[in-house]
């Protein structure tokens, strides 16, 4: 199912658990900003003398997209993709999952996202800085440390924002809290880079709690094994649960023992991928979502558990540590087996609240300590979960739509008290 169509589908749905007046439920689905397929020829220029002549760069780029909380005067964050199968739809539906997401963390922002359609494994360093450098070029006005401030997603990382930073401050003058998620040499937070894994980490204990169980003991299977799969991974194992298989693009692997997670993180960067490590059996990366387990992460792309594959799924619980991994169709298979899902707005918040840390850092000019980062950030994660219970409660439904009518709900609220005419 089409992501806009599959993200639209649950605010639909959760408008209608809160009665929302249906023009305010119109107006909520408009985005503040949309800029797409900017010119294509102007960025494939970039890499006329590179090793890839042939390739095709397209770019589209959403920024602000729909939400009201906090109206346009303040900051909407949202990553910035790099990734083969980027489009407007796509980047569409992830400013919109980034609005609710900011609203259940509870952090002052509205939702954005970007996206370049390109592979970042196929261009050498010197590509992706020109790439990263002409597109700041063209995006140095929309974006501020008060309009817009960009992070990382899927194929973008501390330097890609080091180089955002660097760019924007030669049109602005040097404004660190431009962008999150860059390194900590350049005002970056303590704790940014394992941020989103951790959060990952206290959401799953959270749940886990519920039904009596913790980490330890339960066996885990992740998809991904990026900045999001690899700390997730990395966490849980030092919390003694057990990951019994985990893939990435290049391959997967299985170990019904346990995958020894910190040679596999070794393995990983020294090979550019889990392909060939030693300490497991290679499967088929086709059936990781199907392996046997307890607690399956998806933490790569959206859309990979649909109705073609959900009524397989053998896990009880799913954390849906990257953006819309499974559509309402899945949903619907999912709980009529039984399995618990864990929402991505919820699951994977733990990004873009320590994203919040590092801006309120930068804006302070006072850097926090990495124990006060990481118990600040289970304290959001915790008040996150117990807010989704409650809507949970109030709205019976399950935790999919406890998060969304929660993050809409806050949305709608504040857009009315600012006055919003029918
Ligand atoms: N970074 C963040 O702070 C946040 C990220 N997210 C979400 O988490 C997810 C992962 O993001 P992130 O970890 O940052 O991205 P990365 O680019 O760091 O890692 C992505 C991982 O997914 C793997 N991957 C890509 N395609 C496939 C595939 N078809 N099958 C299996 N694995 C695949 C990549 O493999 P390879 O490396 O071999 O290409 C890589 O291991 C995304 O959905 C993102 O939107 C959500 C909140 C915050
Ligand atoms: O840190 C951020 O603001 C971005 C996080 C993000 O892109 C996401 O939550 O999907």
């Amino acid at each position: 199912m089409n992501a806009l169509v599959a993200t639209s589908r649950n605010f639909k749905r959760a408008a209608q658990l809160l009665g929302l007046d249906s023009k305010l439920e119109k107006s909520l689905l408009i985005p503040f900003r949309e800029i797409k397929e900017k010119n294509k020829e102007e960025i494939s220029v970039i890499l006329l003398n590179a090793q890839y002549p042939k390739m095709m760069v397209v770019w589209h780029l959403l920024l602000g997209s729909g939400f009201s909380m906090t109206m346009q005067e303040v900051p909407h964050e949202g990553g910035i993709r790099y990734h083969p199968e980027v489009d407007p739809d796509e980047v569409n539906a992830l400013a919109q999952l980034m609005t609710w997401k900011t609203a259940v963390a509870n952090v002052p922002y509205g939702g954005a996202k970007g996206g370049i359609g390109c592979d970042p494994g196929e261009l050498s360093i010197s590509e992706l800085e020109r790439l990263t450098r002409v597109f700041t070029q063209k995006i140095h006005d929309l974006i501020g440390v008060h309009t817009d401030v960009p992070a990382p997603d899927m194929g973008t990382n501390p330097q890609t924002m080091a180089w955002i930073l660097d760019e924007y401050s030669k049109f602005h003058g040097y404004s660190p809290a431009v962008v999150t998620g860059k390194p900590v040499d350049l005002g970056g937070s303590l704790g940014r880079d394992a941020a989103t894994g951790r959060g990952v980490l206290f959401a799953t204990e959270a749940l886990l709690q519920e039904y009596g169980k913790s980490i330890s003991g339960q066996r885990f299977v992740i998809q991904g094994f990026g900045n999001v799969g690899s700390w997730a991974a990395q966490l849980i194992s030092e919390k003694g649960g057990k990951i019994v298989a985990i893939s990435d693009v290049t391959g997967a692997i299985k170990n019904s023992n346990g995958i020894d997670i910190p040679s596999l993180v070794k393995h990983s960067k020294e090979n550019r991928g889990v392909k060939g490590f030693h300490g497991g059996d290679a499967i088929d990366p086709a059936s990781i979502l199907v392996e046997d387990c307890d607690v399956l992460i998806p933490a790569a792309l959206g859309g990979v558990i649909n109705r073609d594959n959900a009524n397989e799924i053998r896990a009880k619980f799913i954390i849906e540590a990257a953006n819309h991994p499974a559509d309402p169709e899945a949903d619907e298979i999912l709980s009529k087996k039984g399995v618990v899902i864990l929402p991505d707005i919820l699951a994977n918040s733990g990004g873009v609240t320590v994203s919040y840390f590092e801006w309120v850092q930068n804006i302070q000019g006072f850097m926090w300590d990495e124990p006060k980062v990481n118990n600040e950030l289970r304290r959001y994660m915790t008040n996150g979960f117990n807010d989704v219970k409650e809507m949970c409660k109030t709205h019976e439904c399950d935790l999919r739509m406890g998060a969304f009518t929660l993050g809409v709900n806050r949305v709608a609220r504040a857009t009315m008290l600012r006055g919003w005419e029918a």
